[in-house]
């Protein structure tokens, strides 16, 4: 297992180009937030946004909308039950973001396999929270695309059907194997199977136990692997980096970090990274 170290990250986020615009840095479709868990696509889009993707378009429960758009202004919104909105930015993005807050209904369902069958191969797709319970308890079929999953250990049990307590790198990887996408198995130390290597992340703490702090993770993956799109994986692992390494620096003053908090660090974070880049 190797190590996810600080200079990597410096190597990955590097200092943006002059001849650019919002379209040189990423396009994504946030599917999540059902009416219980809008908090959810919230975080979601506030990390991805945070985190310097280019446009953000978040597909979510209406009943979110107000007051997602006064913590977010920069976030477009549509129904996540308008197929044919769903379908239109599909053909504009880079990446989709599915599963956080999305719930576990018959809604939520349909609304998956919607974006299952039109999801595009060349498209990166994080699955998260409540898309990978689903994919898990009606034996989904995957698409052909991108695929990132980011289960925390429960929802890693219940999609490989490896119990937690024998989680280890060798059952993983034979699960990740029969899945053929990255698994990023979020935990203390999280773990990164991809299809060649397993990577893990020596720092973040309990600092982190607080709910919304993986939706937090996926907008960043969701961010970064349309954004630097040199290495996916190394785009991947430093989506992991940051986000522990900003709530290992609040976690030296503060009991607990709360995700709204490390999203608000996530720009100076970058910055100071790609400052450092050889
Ligand atoms: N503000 C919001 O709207 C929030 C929405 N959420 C969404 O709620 C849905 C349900 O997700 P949950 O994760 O809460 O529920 P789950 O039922 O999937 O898992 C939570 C339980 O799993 C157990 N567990 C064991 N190992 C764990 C590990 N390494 N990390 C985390 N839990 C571990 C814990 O007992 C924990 O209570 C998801 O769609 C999620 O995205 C949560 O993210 C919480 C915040
Ligand atoms: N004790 C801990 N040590 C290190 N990281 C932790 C710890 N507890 C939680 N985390 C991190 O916080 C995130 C929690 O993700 P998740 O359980 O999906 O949260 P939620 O679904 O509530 O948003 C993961 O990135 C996990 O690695
Ligand atoms: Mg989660």
């Amino acid at each position: 297992m190797q190590t996810i170290t600080q200079k990597l990250v410096e190597n990955t986020i590097t200092k943006r180009a002059t001849q650019t615009h919002k379209g040189s840095f990423g396009k994504i479709l946030i599917v999540g937030g059902n009416d219980q868990f809008g908090g959810a696509a919230i975080l979601n889009s506030s990390a991805a946004v945070y985190a310097g993707c280019g446009l953000v378009t978040t597909a979510t429960h209406p009943s979110n909308f107000t007051s997602l758009h006064a913590r977010l202004p920069e976030t477009m919104v549509i129904d996540f039950t308008d197929d044919q909105a769903i379908k239109t930015m599909l053909n504009k993005v880079n990446g989709v973001v599915i599963g956080s807050g999305l719930g576990e209904d018959s809604s939520s369902l349909k609304i998956l396999k919607f974006v299952f069958q039109n999801v595009q191969s060349d498209q990166y797709l994080v699955i998260d929270g409540s898309a990978i319970d689903l994919i898990a308890s009606h034996n989904l079929d995957l698409p052909d695309a991108h695929i990132i999953f980011t289960p925390h250990e429960m929802e890693w049990q219940r999609l490989s059907g490896i119990p937690i307590k024998e989680q280890t790198e060798t059952n993983n990887r034979a699960a990740q194997q029969k899945l053929n996408a990255i698994v990023v198995l979020k935990k203390h130390h999280t773990e990164i199977y991809t299809n060649q290597e397993t990577y893990q992340l020596l720092i973040g703490g309990p600092e982190m136990a607080t709910g919304g702090m993986g939706d937090t993770l996926a907008g960043m993956v969701g961010a970064f692997v349309t954004q630097f799109t040199d290495n996916e994986i190394n785009a991947i692992m430093s989506a992991v980096y940051i986000h522990s390494f900003i709530a290992d620096q609040l976690g030296k003053t503060q009991y607990v970090t709360l995700p709204h908090q490390l999203i608000k660090k996530i720009p100076q974070t970058m910055l100071k990274f790609s400052q450092k880049a050889e």
